[in-house]
């Protein structure tokens, strides 16, 4: 690759840090920065990892990012200041490993959260329960992960001890892309290094007393494994907030949203109406009491913060006409 007058290559985007890009393209890392028009531009379409994009090259600086191409597999986190707004995360992800370690990590609604968001993004969901050789009875674990939705499998593995690890090898195809979702702690970069065969990622170390992680994962970044695939490892995140993720929640509990359809009244309440398809699959056995609170708990969190996310830009555009008006 020789420096053009403005050719452009197509490469993916690795890691991020603050302003400063690398680009992966032919095997090589090149670091890079955005050309000014996304900033003209005022555009939220900043590239993220994973992204496929268009760059000018330059072999003594950095290169040039000048645009973002198509992408699927998206998946997007709520923003840090909790204004209900979603964040782009990664691109083009194939598999999300969502990986909850088999401790006091567990919880089913933040699976069920996970889940959701995943699906939101198209891309497909695997959740890996982590650290099995602590627990005794991770068979109970992986039935209740997989009764929170039909889109959804489970394994158990010991990273540290080489148990289960195999059993992903059926999602490590070439070109696929994998991302690793998941609390700090959770043993992303342990299972990063048993796929990779080696120590390529930097793991924290346990505090014995309370089995937390100390936070060592500090930026995205996506990794190229001998086999083809590509894994993106992604901070540890303990909480996932619901923001326009209705999508992505209604297909996680897909029958109880095709159930709620099937009522008598379109507007029924499932409570007291008749020809009520919801109670009648309650009582029936059918439909577990806990998933359905599940469902309607994280549909109404969604609602609400999306109510809030569409009060908050009316504010912040009252504030730029104030500001326009001052002038
Ligand atoms: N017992 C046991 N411990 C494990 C296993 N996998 C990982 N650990 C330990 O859990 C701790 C955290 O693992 P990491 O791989 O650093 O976790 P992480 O998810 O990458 O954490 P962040 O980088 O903070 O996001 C380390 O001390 C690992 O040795 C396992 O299968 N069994
Ligand atoms: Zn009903």
């Amino acid at each position: 690759m020789n420096n053009t007058n403005g050719e452009l290559f197509k490469g993916r985007i690795s890691a991020i840090h603050k302003n400063n890009y690398t680009i992966r393209y032919e095997g090589k890392d090149i670091p890079a920065r955005l050309k000014g028009s996304f900033y003209d531009l005022m555009t939220d379409w900043f590239p993220v990892v994973g992204d496929y994009v268009s760059f000018e090259y330059n072999p003594i600086g950095d290169s040039l990012i000048v645009s973002v191409l198509e992408c699927s597999g998206l998946l997007q986190r709520p923003d840090q200041a909790k204004t209900g707004v979603m964040q782009y995360m990664v691109a083009n992800v194939d598999y999300t490993f969502i990986v909850t370690s088999l401790n006091e990590d567990y919880s089913y609604n933040r699976i069920a959260r996970y889940v959701s968001v995943v699906l939101q993004g198209h891309s497909i969901p695997v959740v890996v329960l982590t650290k099995a050789d602590l627990c005794s009875n991770y068979g109970r674990y992986i039935r209740e992960v997989e009764s929170i939705s039909d889109k959804v499998r489970a394994h158990a593995i010991s990273a540290l001890y080489g148990i289960g690890v195999d059993e992903l090898q059926e999602y490590m195809r070439p070109g696929i892309t994998i991302c690793l979702m998941g609390s700090s702690g959770s043993g992303k970069s342990t299972l990063l290094n048993a796929f990779a065969g080696e120590e390529i990622m930097r793991t924290s170390s346990v505090r014995e007393s309370d089995s937390t992680g100390r936070h060592t994962t500090t930026y995205r970044q996506l990794i190229e494994l001998n086999n083809g695939v590509s894994i993106i490892d992604t901070p540890g995140m303990r909480e996932i907030g619901m923001a326009n993720t209705q999508l992505g929640i209604d297909n996680t509990f897909s029958d109880i949203a095709k159930l709620e359809k099937q009522c008598k009244f379109s507007d029924c309440q499932h409570d007291t109406e008749p020809g009520c398809a919801v109670k009648a699959a309650i009582e029936s056995g059918d439909l577990s009491v806990d998933r359905y609170i599940l469902y309607k708990s994280l549909s109404s969190e969604n609602t609400r913060n999306y109510a809030k996310k569409k009060e908050i830009s009316k504010w912040a555009k009252a504030a730029k006409k104030i500001k326009r008006d001052s002038f």
